[in-house]
């Protein structure tokens, strides 16, 4: 993607949803960047939505869940790069929504525990995100 000198970091919002002490991540499909990689689900923020109106998107299009913006409880951020683009992700915790999460766009998805988590291949943006995270998780 072309963008200019005075743009922001590319904000993307994700989500740990919380269950039995366990967090879900996706894999990311063959043919995306970082293909094979394990993520919290989530996207890019798009132009005029608000962080919290693009995860409840993301969360309906990745997993087929609902949930209000009231049920994301902001959690931890990182910094990054997304390819040559300065990034900012932006983590938040939700332990109630409505549905079952299938993995509409991901190929595959995992009900992590810290360990589980700590042994799967994940973004290195991650890394301070699954350590935020160990309390909350068996
Ligand atoms: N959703 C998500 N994205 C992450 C995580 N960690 C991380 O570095 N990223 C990066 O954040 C960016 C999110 O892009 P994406 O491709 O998932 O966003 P999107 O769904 O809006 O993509 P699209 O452009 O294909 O519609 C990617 O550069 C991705 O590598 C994570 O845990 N979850």
């Amino acid at each position: 993607m072309v963008h200019g000198a005075q743009d922001g970091p590319l904000i993307v919002v994700a989500a740990a949803l919380i269950r039995d002490d366990r967090v879900l991540v996706q894999e990311r499909p063959a043919g995306k960047a970082l293909a094979g990689l394990w993520e919290f689900p989530g996207g890019k923020v798009e132009a005029g939505e608000t962080c919290e109106a693009a995860l409840v998107r993301e969360l309906s299009e990745e997993l087929g869940i609902a949930l209000g913006s009231e049920a994301l409880a902001p959690h931890s951020f990182v910094t990054g790069t997304a390819g040559d683009r300065p990034l900012l992700l932006l983590l938040y915790v939700a332990t109630e929504w409505a549905g079952e999460a299938h993995a509409l766009e991901a190929s595959a998805l995992c009900w992590a525990n810290y360990a589980d988590l700590c042994a799967l291949p994940m973004p290195p943006a991650d890394v301070p995100l699954v350590a935020a995270l160990r309390p909350l998780l068996a």
